[in-house]
């Protein structure tokens, strides 16, 4: 699973629309942090008194605050150093391997962070206190907005790199990211402990990559906890305070939010000017709303209430009464004091970041329609960037069309669709947004392939059909060159380039089309390199593309849930493919079924599936009446999974079966 995971990642060019940051030192620290009400309490307990913290804060300047966060590729150990870190600084009590900023069971299970998360910590270095702010951010460029979103946010970043894999391909991706937002970078060498780590060799490959003196470098273990101590005082050397005046007018800005059953919306914030306090009244920039302070405070790691927030300070604000719709809290937004709004300057947002991947889902059960809707709302209310639209099938009923940033966003998704909320639902492969263009001049995108313009007449109004092409770099050991080149190939891929990384280890670059890459693509590399390669990929442009709709037919019906657009040059593969797996999904019935592949009126595939008949009642001896009746129950029962295509009955399952991966 790890391995699949390694090879799923993905690299968007998601870009912070925060222009803020004039200077570095005045660049605004905003790391973000993710709760959800039932995974919100974090593992550990801090050593400390809420009371305590709050005195101890309060007595700190903002000279000596430092927010950072950690630059690494996939599995380098952020989030086990994290735990370290918490724990050098007394904020969680020591002992095992907690990965207390992991909040939510996908990560937990999977090893991965998909949402970034946040927590001060109090580190007394040379006898003065000091605020430190830590995000541990995910190494999934799916989630690449939240890395970004944190880098913007903070002064420094440790640059992670695993001593026995050495840098790549996502510490090069998020080390150019960091690097263009101006944050001072500490090189940490992790995974010291292991036989096979070679510290020489990543040290040079941080020089030759990072021009980073390896003198510099700390070379630790976050598992042992080896050398972990000389990482604070590094940090406070080198990253730069954040600026900020408390006498000014409150300049509040929201970095995050997420949703409390009993509290309604938390709002994460970061204080440019001024300070907030219970009872304030506080009004937004983005929705003219105002709003009364409820409780503010830190969190560290899981929330404590402060009497004030302060320029400079990363906490956490809820509203009395309180927020109830996470769409009212927009990232990016700042609120000032009500009577204050003609004074204070709105900071620029955050750019939302588009969905390319898209999937239908529908209940298995249409009766838990209402419940997949309420199960997705609440997924939702914590994950913005999903996009949801209802969507009705024919054969599948009542469902979801859902956006994701990429393919592991949406498999986490779907995973914590399932663990979350139990739903027992279809989903559908996944697909990519196209473009239109009319001959009239209008531009469209779809997302849906129902949407793709059918018929002669309708075709004759298009001028131009384009899909999203991205630019693929794969990291992998030089004897599968071959193989992989096959590969890419044979997914249309165009390539870029090839260099080698270190004697044996090979990078290739490949523009190839999304769709291709949200087909298996992912799968087929990994079975061909032994899950040694790494694939990491950034949007490139959109391309005219000779693409169409194959849509599967039952008797000459449509089923609409099965139809995908795709490119000229896959549609006999596609369409062989599915009629032989339909057919295998499909009761015989009375008549003769006939299953086909086609683009418009051209058929491109077919299957037949004799007609058999069979009359269980009729086997029955007349008087077996209780039997007889159980029967024509279990027929009745039987008929709620059923969904019909013209005449042809088919099974639920079968749909379940034909569109799993
Ligand atoms: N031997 C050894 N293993 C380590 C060390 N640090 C982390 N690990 C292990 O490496 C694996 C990945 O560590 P994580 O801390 O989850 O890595 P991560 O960078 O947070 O992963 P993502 O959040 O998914 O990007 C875990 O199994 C850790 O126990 C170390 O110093 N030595």
């Amino acid at each position: 699973m790890r391995q699949w995971l390694q090879l799923f990642s993905r690299r968007r060019a998601v870009q912070p629309a925060l222009a803020v940051a004039p200077r570095l030192a005045e660049r605004p620290s905003l790391p973000r942090a993710f709760c959800t009400s039932n995974h919100l309490r974090a593992q550990a307990q801090s050593h400390h008194t809420p009371s305590e913290v709050e005195k101890r804060i309060f007595q700190i300047p903002i000279e000596r605050y430092r927010n950072f966060c950690i630059v690494a590729h996939v599995d380098h150990g952020k989030s086990t150093l994290s735990d370290r870190l918490l724990e050098l600084t007394g904020t969680i009590q020591a002992g095992g391997n907690k990965q207390v900023l992991d909040k939510l069971d996908v990560e937990r299970e999977r090893g991965i962070t998909v949402k970034a998360q946040t927590c001060s910590m109090i580190y007394n270095y040379k006898g003065d206190d000091y605020l430190l702010h830590l995000v541990d951010t995910p190494g999934h460029v799916d989630f690449r907005a939240e890395v970004s979103r944190s880098y913007v946010s903070s002064g420094g970043a440790l640059l992670l790199v695993d001593a026995s894999q050495g840098v790549q391909a996502q510490t090069v991706a998020n080390f150019y990211l960091a690097f263009s937002q101006g944050l001072e970078l500490i090189p940490v060498l992790n995974k010291v402990d292991l036989p096979h780590a070679d510290t020489a060799r990543s040290l040079e490959q941080m020089k030759e990559n990072f021009e980073l003196d390896p003198e510099n470098a700390i070379l630790v273990s976050a598992k042992t906890g080896l050398n972990v101590e000389a990482i604070l005082p590094k940090v406070i050397e080198n990253i730069p305070a954040p600026t900020g005046d408390p006498s000014k007018p409150l300049k509040l800005f929201l970095i995050d939010s997420w949703y409390s059953s009993f509290k309604g919306v938390v709002l994460l914030v970061r204080i440019f000017e001024g300070q907030i306090r219970a009872g304030d009244h506080l009004v937004s920039f983005a929705t003219g709303r105002k709003y009364t302070v409820g409780e503010v405070g830190i969190q560290y790691p899981d929330q404590v209430p402060q009497s004030v927030l302060r320029a400079g300070q990363v906490g956490y604000v809820y509203f009395n009464p309180s927020m109830r719709k996470t769409q009212e809290a927009k990232l990016g937004d700042t609120y000032t004091k009500v009577g204050f709004e003609r004074q204070v300057q709105p900071l620029p947002g955050f750019e939302e970041p588009k969905p390319m991947v898209f999937v239908a889902a529908f209940p298995v059960d249409q009766g838990d329609f209402e419940h997949l809707e309420d199960s997705i709302n609440q997924l939702l209310l914590n994950d913005r960037s999903v996009t949801i639209q209802k969507e009705a099938s024919q054969a599948l009923g009542a469902g979801f069309r859902l956006g994701f940033l990429g393919t592991l966003h949406c498999s986490v998704f779907e995973d914590r669709l399932r663990q979350e909320h139990g739903a027992s639902i279809i989903i559908t492969p996944p697909t990519v947004p196209f473009q239109i263009k009319y001959r009239d001049g209008r531009e469209v995108t779809i997302t849906n392939p129902a949407e793709f313009p059918e018929g002669d007449h309708t075709k004759r109004d298009v001028a131009e059909l384009r899909e999203p092409y991205v630019l693929t770099t794969l990291t992998f050991p030089e004897e599968y060159l071959g193989r992989v080149i096959e590969i890419c190939e044979s997914n249309r891929g165009e390539q870029k380039s090839m260099e080698y990384f270190t004697a044996t280890q090979v990078i290739l670059k490949y523009e190839m089309p999304l769709a291709q890459l949200v087909d298996d693509f992912f799968g087929k590399l990994k079975s061909s390199t032994k899950g040694y390669a790494t694939l990491d990929y950034e949007e490139a442009d959109w391309r005219e593309s000779n693409i169409v709709k194959l849509t599967l037919l039952v008797n000459k019906e449509p089923v609409d849930a099965v139809s995908r657009v795709l490119h000229e040059s896959q549609v006999r593969h596609v369409g062989k493919q599915w009629v032989e797996k339909f057919k295998e999904h499909v009761d015989r019935q009375m008549f003769e079924v006939v299953i086909q592949a086609a683009v418009g009126r051209q058929v491109i595939a077919r299957e037949t599936i004799k007609p058999f008949r069979k009359d269980v009642l009729a086997k029955l001896h007349a008087s077996d009446v209780s039997r007889r009746r159980k029967l024509l129950e279990k027929q009745k029962e039987g008929r709620k999974k059923l969904k019909a295509v013209g005449n042809v009955v088919i099974e639920h399952s079968a749909f379940q079966a034909f569109l799993a991966k």
